[in-house]
C-alpha cells in the first residue's frame, strides 16, 4: 500500500517514516510539509533517522496524493480539513490523528467521509481503545452508585490542544456508558468559586510539560474510594503503528467515517 505522510517533519510524521519503513506491505509513496518549510528538499528518510529513502519532502500536495493509496495525517485541524476535501477527490483512505477539531472541522471530515474511507480517532494505540471500553464499562456499572468521574492527562510542553483528544475519548466512552451527552454535562476547566460538584457531570483536567508522551487517567470516585483506570504511553510508534494498521485495514472498506475502535474490532457495545 503507498502511503502519503502529511506533516512529515512533525514528531508524529517523522515516527510514521520510521515505522513504514519497517512494516511489510506499506511503502512510503510521499512526504509532505508546509509550503516555506525549511525541511523542504530534504530526504524524509534521512530526517527521520530511517537511512536514505529517497523520498523528497515536498509541498505539493496533488502531486504526493497522485497513485497513491493511502495518506497519515497528524497535523492541525485547518490542515486536515484541506487535506480530507483532497483525499476524497483522490479517493485514496485518509488516516487521522489530528486532535483538536471544532465542531465546523467534524462537519468538514464527515462530509468528505461520503466519498472517502476515512479513519479519525483521538488515539491510534490498542491500549487507549482497549481502557475506552473498560471505561464505558466502569462508568455503566458505577452509574446508579452515583460515582463521579474525572478525566486526567499529561502531555509534553508543545501540545497545543486541551483537553486531549484522548481524554475526550475516554470522556465519551464514559457518557456512553452513563447513556448521557458529553458536551452537555463535562466541566472542562475549573478556577476560582466554582460550587460544589455537579452530580452526574465529567471533569476534565490537563498538565502540560517536559517531554511526557501521553499520560491518561479517569478516576471513579465515591465515599472513600477511587477506582482509577489508566494508560501510560512510552513511546510514539504505538499512535503510528496503529495509524498503519487503520490504513490498511480501510483499504477494501466502502466510504464512511470509522473509529480505531472499528479498525481493532472493539465497537460492538461492551
Ligand atoms: N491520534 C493519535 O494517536 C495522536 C495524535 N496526535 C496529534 O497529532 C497532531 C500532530 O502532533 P505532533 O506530531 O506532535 O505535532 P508536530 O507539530 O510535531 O507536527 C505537525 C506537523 O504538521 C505540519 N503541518 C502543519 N500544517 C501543515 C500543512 N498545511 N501541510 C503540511 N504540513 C503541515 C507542521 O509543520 P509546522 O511545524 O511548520 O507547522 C508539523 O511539521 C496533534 O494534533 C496531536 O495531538 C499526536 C500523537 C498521537
Ligand atoms: O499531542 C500529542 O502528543 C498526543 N496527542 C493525542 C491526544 O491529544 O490525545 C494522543 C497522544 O496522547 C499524544
Amino acid at each position: 500500500m503507498k502511503l502519503v505522510v502529511v506533516g512529515a517533519a512533525g514528531r508524529m510524521g517523522q515516527t510514521l517514516i520510521r515505522v513504514i519503513k519497517e512494516t511489510e506491505g506499506v511503502m512510503l509513496h510521499a512526504a509532505i510539509e508546509r509550503a516555506g518549510s525549511d525541511k523542504l528538499g530534504a530526504d524524509a528518510g534521512e530526517l527521520a533517522g530511517a537511512g536514505h529513502l529517497g523520498v523528497p519532502i515536498t509541498e505539493d500536495v496533488l502531486a504526493g496524493f497522485l497513485h497513491a493509496d493511502g495518506v497519515i495525517d497528524f497535523t492541525s485541524p485547518a490542515a486536515t480539513n484541506e487535506f480530507a476535501a483532497l483525499a476524497a477527490q483522490a479517493r485514496i483512505v485518509h488516516v487521522i490523528g489530528t486532535t483538536g477539531c471544532g465542531p465546523e472541522d467534524e462537519a468538514k471530515i464527515a462530509a468528505a467521509s461520503r466519498h472517502a474511507r476515512i479513519v479519525k480517532s483521538g488515539n491510534m494505540s490498542l491500549g487507549v481503545n482497549l481502557l475506552s471500553v473498560l471505561v464505558q464499562q466502569a462508568a455503566k456499572a458505577l452509574e446508579a452508585a452515583g460515582w463521579d468521574i474525572e478525566v486526567l492527562e499529561m502531555h509534553h510542553k508543545h501540545k497545543v490542544d486541551a483537553p486531549s483528544g484522548t481524554a475526550l475519548l475516554l470522556g465519551a466512552a464514559a457518557a456512553r456508558g452513563r447513556g448521557i451527552n458529553l458536551a452537555e454535562n463535562s466541566v472542562r476547566v475549573r478556577d476560582g468559586h466554582t460550587g460544589a460538584r455537579e452530580a452526574g457531570s465529567i471533569g476534565f483536567a490537563t498538565l502540560r510539560g517536559g517531554s511526557v508522551i501521553g499520560e491518561h487517567s479517569v478516576l471513579f470516585a465515591s465515599e472513600g474510594e477511587i477506582v482509577t483506570l489508566s494508560h501510560s504511553a512510552g513511546d510514539r510508534s504505538l499512535f503510528a503503528r496503529g495509524a498503519v494498521k487503520a490504513a490498511l485495514w480501510a483499504r477494501d472498506k466502502k466510504p464512511g467515517l470509522y473509529s480505531m475502535l472499528d479498525v481493532l474490532g472493539l465497537s460492538a457495545n461492551p
